[in-house]
């Protein structure tokens, strides 16, 4: 049995842990599945009076418990004088257990065959078909429901979702055919994994969360989430300064990379480790860039390696290691270039330096289809790609790094061994043994070049101060992520530079402190 998540991360329960919580509460706890329904509908009902407050509303059910609570709102809707419309997507016959129950507790008129030109003339929709029991692409009648509702959705009928919006699978967020796009989803006891993971979480809307009161403790390991959200309290996970600190107790960070053209890239890393509280940076550049660091930042140092034609070349090793030697951690890829005498250099370099590691940008790119030589490490080891650089060291496609996020991150955090940054609005923070941890997002302001090499560097400030890796890549994502929307919230979004959000850093970790 795995470890259990950390607290500072909020569970998001996947469809079997989620599957297993109601039976030990029905089972174990002796509340009944009926109750559990009956709260859950009366969350989705006030959720729906809030974002569908006039007009008629289409409630679509589906065969299975997920219809059982589109059943439980079209009668809290009737007892509140709403105009209710109620869809089976099966033969009533179908019906079992708690979904039949309610079905006799309907008021009104019985539920009509699904039709789906009714769909297009109504205020709104409450999308009850398919919930946690959901496998694979909707097919089927049930398939012609989902693919109605969302067409509907696209006519501009507003649509409220019963857990998960139909088509999307909780679990991943992945989306096998057709899908519904929510306004908002009511999700029972907590949050699942697909409504914050891309493409499901542009199909959730707004997400709320509806306690249905199933008890915290005693849980058996089963129920045990293996995902959750980053929030600010991994913040004070973070250790900080002391009054009789000293620049050697902040961690020496390198940044090793930059050619010619690309040297900003190692200068923005640079930054941000600083500006993440490293003690000291220095960073390891061709000798001919060597200049413009001296030049660009007076708070960083510069060593240059050899080179040709402006980038590194495997007789810097030597040079580089004998740095790695005196510093916490290094920083591997942001501006390297993909010469082949670089990705050579980075290749040796990661596996045989000492210390902790973030490997980023054209250092994954030197380790395509080589994912597997980075499990030699023996330090600590986080990588942090985008998805074309995840695309790459899988050696997949770009569509099916945007289809699978979640099990293709895991994927490559098993195989490296290392913890795995996929990037991305909705960053997920992969384990080798599983466990995930996933960003909130919404920091527009982080859209611009050179932001990814600021996360490189506040990670590689947070591993130089001996944080655990998980914990340093989530404490680094969620620092960015705030330090991202701070820089919206003071200059705006458009047109905010890598390097305001850089500058951010030290104050949004002050206000993520204040909160965490
Ligand atoms: N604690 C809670 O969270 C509670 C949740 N509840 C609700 O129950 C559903 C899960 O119900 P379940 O019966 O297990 O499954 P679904 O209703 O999601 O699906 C049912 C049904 O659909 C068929 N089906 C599955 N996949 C497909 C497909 N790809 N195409 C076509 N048909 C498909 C299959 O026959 C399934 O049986 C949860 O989401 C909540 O809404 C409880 O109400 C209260 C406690
Ligand atoms: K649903």
């Amino acid at each position: 049995m795995s470890a259990p998540l950390p607290r500072w991360l909020d569970p998001l329960p996947d469809a079997a842990a989620q599957r297993a919580l109601d039976g030990w509460a029905i089972e174990q706890r002796g509340i009944p599945g009926i109750e559990l329904m009956e709260r859950a509908g009366r969350g989705l009902f006030e959720l729906v009076q809030r974002r569908l407050p006039t007009g008629t509303i289409a409630v679509v059910c589906g065969k299975g418990n997920n219809g059982g609570d589109g059943l439980v709102v079209a009668r809290l809707l009737r007892d509140a004088g709403r105009e209710v419309d109620v869809h089976l997507v099966c033969d009533p016959s179908e019906l079992r257990g708690d979904a039949r129950v309610n079905l006799e507790r309907l008021p009104g008129s019985p539920p009509r065959v699904f039709n789906p030109g009714a769909l297009f003339e109504v205020a709104g929709i409450v999308d009850a078909v398919l919930g946690t029991g959901a496998g694979g692409a909707p097919h089927g009648l049930i398939g012609d429901a989902v693919e109605t509702i969302a067409e509907a959705a696209v006519h501009g009928v507003p649509v409220v979702a019963c857990d998960v919006p139909s088509g999307v699978d909780g679990s991943t967020g992945e989306v096998a055919g057709a899908a519904v796009r929510a306004v908002a989803t009511a999700t029972f006891h907590a949050a699942k994994p697909g409504l914050w993971i891309a493409p499901g979480k542009g199909r959730a809307g707004e997400v709320a969360v509806v306690d249905i009161g199933i008890p915290v403790d005693g849980r058996p390991p089963e129920t045990a989430p293996r995902a959750g959200l980053i929030g600010a309290a991994v913040i004070g996970e973070l250790p900080h300064r002391g009054a009789e600190a000293t620049k050697f107790d902040g961690g020496a960070v390198l940044v090793c990379g930059g050619s010619t053209g690309l040297s900003g890239a190692p200068s923005l890393a640079a930054l941000a480790a600083a500006r993440a509280g490293a003690g000291y940076v220095t960073a390891l550049v061709p000798a001919s860039l060597n200049v413009v660091f001296e030049l660009r930042q007076a708070e960083v140092m510069s060593v240059p390696l050899p080179e040709e034609d402006g980038a590194l070349v495997p007789a810097a090793l030597d040079l580089a290691l004998e740095r790695c030697a005196r510093a916490d951690a290094l920083v591997l890829g942001p501006g390297l270039g993909r010469s082949d005498g670089a990705g050579a250099l980075a290749r040796a370099l990661a596996v045989e330096a000492p210390v902790p590691l973030l490997l980023d940008a054209d250092g994954l790119n030197a380790h395509a289809g080589r994912l597997e030589e980075l499990a030699a490490r023996t330090a600590p080891t986080v990588l942090t790609p985008h998805g074309g650089e995840l695309a790459r060291l899988l050696d997949v496609g770009g569509d099916e790094v945007r289809a699978r996020r979640l099990s293709l991150a895991r994927q490559a955090a098993m195989r490296s061994g290392a913890i795995v940054v996929l990037k991305g609005d909705d960053t997920l923070v992969a384990t080798p043994e599983g466990a995930v941890g996933i960003s909130r997002g919404d920091a527009p302001a982080l859209a611009t070049a050179g932001t990814g090499d600021v996360l490189s560097g506040t990670i590689g400030a947070l591993l130089a101060r001996g944080v655990e890796p998980f914990t340093a890549a989530c404490a680094g994502v969620e620092l960015h992520r705030r330090a991202g929307q701070l820089v919206g919230e003071r200059i705006g979004v458009e047109g905010a530079l890598a390097g305001d959000v850089a500058d951010a850093l030290p104050a949004a970790r002050r206000m993520a402190a204040e909160v965490g």
